[in-house]
């Protein structure tokens, strides 16, 4: 029998992306790529589409220069344990597992993630809402989050990308949210084929790093809705950044670029596990509203994970 501590940790979703929270907030644990994906395994672990660790900013190396702005850090690993820059489901789950552990209160919340620092937002009550006629704060309420601007690199070879899916190959925009997007608008969302294996993104150097790929089609006027494999994870039912970067994509090709026009633009976008509204504004930054809800909470056992965690 181990004698190692139990590892605790909570279960949580935005538009059923869904997570595995370790909260490790002064920064204890070694968490190896391998104990990552073992958790994140459906059949043997936990399961889920990857893991945040929740931990002080001045606790993590990576993290420790943005402490004076937010005192967490979301350290944020797909399902087969690679390192992601930013998750935008994930940073509403995180935001919600802080307000429940009372680590936060409802209202403007910094949120320290790998790919700069984000903002939050959670509801107080309706008038407090981000966005007009949402609902009250609640458990599994929606959280507003800042996700920064969106780079789109090109034209020239970086911008200039092809997604191929067996026989079907469309052009496809290159959006970066903090992480990797290939965006393309195809007819129909079944095209995309079971998506199984990552599908083939060319010219591979525009994506040193790998990339998450999406597929998009119109459901009516500034509404469209999407399907997404993600680097290190596979398909998902949801992705925020995903969505971001779909709906910057939409919106070029639309003829809409608020920076130009003065005005802020808003698209909605269905996932296959919900809906994201996202707005663009004129200043270039994207805002995203969705649901974070915390599902469970439990105990990791030592003896199963057979591993020093530090
Ligand atoms: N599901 C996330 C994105 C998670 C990281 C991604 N797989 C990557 O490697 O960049 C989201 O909601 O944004």
């Amino acid at each position: 029998m181990s004698t190692a501590p139990r590892l605790a940790f909570l279960k949580g979703h935005g538009t059923e992306n869904d997570f595995v929270i370790v909260p490790d907030l002064d920064g204890r644990l070694e968490l190896s790529a391998a104990t990552v994906a073992r958790i994140c395994d459906r059949r043997a672990g936990i399961g889920g589409d990857g893991l945040i660790r929740v931990v002080r900013s001045s606790a993590h190396p990576e993290a420790r220069a943005m402490a004076d702005q937010a005192e967490w850090f979301m350290d944020y690993r797909n399902g087969d344990g690679s390192i992601a820059e930013m998750c935008g489901n994930g940073v509403r789950v995180f935001a919600r597992y802080l307000q429940r552990a009372g680590l936060a209160e409802a209202g403007d919340l910094a949120i320290a993630t790998r790919a700069g620092v984000r903002r939050a937002h959670i509801a107080k009550d309706a008038g407090d809402a981000a966005r007009p006629g949402e609902a009250a704060a609640g458990p599994d309420g929606p959280i507003t989050v800042v996700m920064g601007e969106a780079a789109l690199p090109g034209p020239g070879p970086e911008g200039e990308i092809t997604i191929t899916v067996g026989d079907h190959s469309w052009p496809a925009r290159n959006v970066n949210m903090g992480n990797p997007h290939a965006v393309a608008f195809v007819d129909d969302l079944a095209q995309a084929g079971d998506l199984f294996t990552a599908p083939a993104v060319r010219p591979a150097a525009a994506y040193p790093n790998g990339t998450n790929v999406e597929f998009v089609v119109d459901r009516g006027p500034r509404h469209v809705a999407m399907r997404v494999h993600e680097r290190g994870s596979g398909e998902t039912r949801s992705c925020g950044t995903g969505a971001c970067a779909v709906m910057v994509a939409a919106a070029r090709r639309d003829g809409t670029d608020p920076a130009v026009t003065g005005h802020p633009v808003t698209y909605t976008v269905d996932v296959p596990g919900g809906r994201l509204v996202i707005s663009e504004r004129p200043d270039g930054t994207v805002e995203m509203t969705g649901p974070a809800v915390i599902v469970a909470e439990g105990e990791i056992d030592p003896s199963w994970l057979g591993t020093d965690l530090g």
